[in-house]
């Protein structure tokens, strides 16, 4: 029985998801006030510090990164491009990889411009902002590829898309709690994810606390798990990873812009058992 009510959960889901509309996400969430480089409290410039240490401290490397639910964002892997000579981008809905594609494909006609967000992060580099013309370069012929994905499958990814060792790294933001209907599904989730990474490998993993829905497009309402630090860190050690940092931003009252209810957000450094 309660397989059932799980499974028609993750359908209802799935539903929703239809109608997610890419531009108006890009525009919710990937746009001033939440995407503003000027202000060290904006959402944005937080998540991009945090990977930047990250993948920067030493102790991230390999050859294979893979971006789980990637969405259609680029920003997730600005810093992990310098470190993998291979990555993967996923996502379950084929407008986003097709928004994805029209960027590492240089095709133009993208929902947004992604040079504030390679010229941020080249000064976290310590490199002038003009170098995000060699950012870009080096983005768009790391990007090995950008395939489909489904975290509520045992097996998220189809067979041979990641090396049966596992890739070096997963990095993930905001998929799991955004896509899954309860706790249980969300740690279910992040168990199968974590079936993608080799023992000693890397997760990344940045998302949502205390959230209960979010608007994927004009009156496109998505529910999400609300979590809180405790359940995410107790998930983390029920599915075999080891947490190495935590932290946390509180989103000040003029980041909460009416596009979903999330109070917080998390960032995870963990290492996989
Ligand atoms: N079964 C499935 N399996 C796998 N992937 C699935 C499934 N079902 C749906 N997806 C895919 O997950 C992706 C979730 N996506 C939106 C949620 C984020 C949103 C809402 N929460 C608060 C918040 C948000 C964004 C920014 C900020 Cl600042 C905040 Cl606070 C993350 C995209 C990207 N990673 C991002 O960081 O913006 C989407 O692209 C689906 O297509």
């Amino acid at each position: 029985m309660a397989e059932k009510r799980a499974e028609n959960g993750v359908a209802a889901m799935a539903a929703c998801y239809q109608r997610f509309d890419p531009a108006a996400y890009l525009q919710y969430n990937y746009t001033p006030p939440r995407a503003d480089f000027d202000r060290k409290d904006s959402i944005v410039p937080w998540k991009l510090a945090c990977l930047h240490r990250a993948f920067t401290e030493g102790d991230v490397n390999g050859e294979l990164l893979v971006d789980i639910g990637s969405g259609p964002t680029l920003y997730q892997v600005l810093s992990g491009c310098e470190v993998f000579n291979q990555v993967l981008l996923t996502d379950f809905l084929e407008v986003n990889r097709q928004e994805l594609r029209r960027w590492v494909r240089d095709e133009g006609s993208c929902n947004l411009d992604w040079t504030p967000y390679l010229q941020y992060v080249c000064k976290l580099e310590g490199r002038r902002p003009s170098a995000w013309t060699e950012k870009a370069v080096k983005l768009r012929k790391v990007i090995k590829d950008i395939l489909p994905i489904d975290v509520h499958r045992p097996q998220p990814m189809a067979p041979g898309a990641v090396p049966s060792a596992g890739a070096d790294c997963l990095v993930s933001c905001f998929c799991l709690e955004s896509v899954s209907p309860d706790l249980p599904a969300f740690t279910r989730a992040l168990g199968h994810i974590g079936k993608l990474l080799r023992p000693g490998g890397h997760l990344l993993l940045i998302g949502a606390l205390g959230e209960s829905y979010y608007l994927g497009g004009p009156g496109v309402k998505i529910p999400v798990v609300p979590l809180n630090e405790a359940q995410v860190c107790s998930s983390l050690k029920e599915t075999g990873y080891t947490l190495i940092r935590l932290e946390v931003y509180t989103l000040p009252q003029d980041m909460r812009v009416g596009v979903d209810d999330v109070t917080g957000v998390f960032f995870v450094k963990a290492k996989k058992d």
